[in-house]
């Protein structure tokens, strides 16, 4: 693929991931991109690089354009992996180039990368002229590591935003408004929900210094390209800062004889009498990073599972474990289970539940398989308790 222009001498230059559905855990269905951006100017500036096996492949995009022998500059927004994984073998074609960096980068940073190298820090506030452009950088520690900044041009209107406004998407389209809105923002909700959900303070700071800046295109890290519907993706990120996500109730379990999936049911019938949308997310068939994007805009939050070996199913911990890491904000959680003779699931899970911040509705216990009274007395308890 050739590069791609962004704006006048801006230029995508990274790389497309069509094959990549495991990201530290998070189950990218639609492979990713690692973008990076060359800004032909005075100053030959980079923006990010790719990870480290794209490193030819961004090299030979930037030769379409310029001898990468030329950069001067390399922006490192952020020092993960997936990112700064190419820097080296720049920074071998560039011999003379230096490394933008933030202060927090430059000392993650020189662990695993060449202390010779030219480096310049940069904090909030700092401009660096490159010609005709000055381009500014902004902190935005924790969005999603302590490193993280982001670099926007005045002169082009750009904001190079790293991991914000991201998405994990692999496609030969560049631009949200060649694909879809509605494709872009849900797989935006789901990278949110999964990598940036934890940071929702600091993002929600980072926010007000990005709404007073002239933006006509946002160039995440990841994904597709905002040169529309800006105002669609900002809201929605000021929609997902908070703490008040209240649209539906999830409803996550897993089973081995049915009797909690029949619990689940009950629940939902309470929820549903009382006009509350659901998300029925059995664990056995659902990946947790996309139960996870359910999870950022509900209110309620119900996790069940039976009683195995006086614990709670692999598959319930691992998620409870997985949510523990990303929940903010105050929401309501319910406990419930099928149980033989000793029952500790339910208190286990309830347990995990408050740990992560939630407020406890209830535990429901049923031992063993739940008749239909007991299934009608679950729901109407649960509505009287919803009221
Ligand atoms: C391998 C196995 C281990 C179990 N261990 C316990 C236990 O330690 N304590 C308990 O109360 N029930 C235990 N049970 C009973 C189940 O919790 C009970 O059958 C429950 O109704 C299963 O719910 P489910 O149909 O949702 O899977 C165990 C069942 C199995 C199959």
């Amino acid at each position: 693929m050739e590069p791609v222009k962004i704006k006048e001498n801006i230029h995508w230059v990274g790389a497309i991931d069509y094959d990549l559905r495991n990201f530290h855990g998070y189950l990218t269905e639609e492979g990713s991109t690692y973008n990076s951006y060359l800004i032909v100017d005075d100053k030959i500036t980079l923006v990010d690089t790719v990870k480290e096996n794209f490193a030819d492949e961004m090299l030979e995009r930037i030769s379409k354009i310029i001898n990468p022998a030329k950069i001067d500059y390399v922006v490192t927004n952020h020092v993960e992996m997936d990112h700064s994984g190419s820097l080296d073998k720049v920074m071998e074609v560039a011999e003379n180039a230096t490394v933008i960096i933030s202060p927090k980068g430059r000392e993650n940073l020189h662990i695993d990368y060449d202390e010779e190298w030219n480096f310049k820090t940069v904090t909030t506030g700092d401009q660096l002229n490159i010609g005709e452009r000055n381009l500014d950088f902004i902190l935005t520690p924790m969005v999603h590591w302590p490193d993280n900044m982001v670099t926007y041009s005045g002169d082009d209107k750009i904001l190079f935003s790293n991991d914000a406004f991201g998405q994990h998407f692999a496609s030969s389209e560049r631009f949200v408004d060649e694909v879809s809105c509605d494709i872009a923002i849900k797989e935006a909700k789901k990278y949110y929900a999964n990598i940036v959900f934890p940071y929702s303070f600091q993002v929600e700071n980072v926010l007000k210094k990005v709404v007073d800046l002239d933006i006509e295109v946002i160039a995440p890290s990841h994904g597709l390209i905002w040169r529309s519907f800006i105002t669609d993706i900002v809201e929605k990120y000021k929609w997902w800062v908070t703490k008040e996500n209240k649209e539906k109730a999830v409803i996550i379990y897993d089973t081995m004889w049915d009797s909690t999936e029949k619990i689940a049911y009950a629940i939902q019938n309470a929820f549903e009498a009382k006009g509350i949308d659901i998300s029925m997310k059995n664990l056995d068939t659902n990946h947790i990073s996309n139960i996870m994007t359910d999870i950022l805009t509900a209110e309620y939050v119900c996790v069940g599972s039976p009683t195995l070996n006086n614990n709670m199913l692999p598959s319930v911990a691992s998620f409870l474990t997985y949510l523990q890491g990303l929940i903010y904000g105050k929401k309501t959680g319910l406990a419930f289970g099928s149980y033989g003779w000793s029952g500790e699931s339910i208190d286990h899970v309830a347990d995990l539940l408050e740990k992560s911040g939630f407020d406890l509705l209830d535990k429901i216990k049923v031992n063993y398989v739940p008749d239909e009274n007991t299934l009608k007395e679950i729901t109407n308890g649960l509505k009287k308790a919803l009221d």
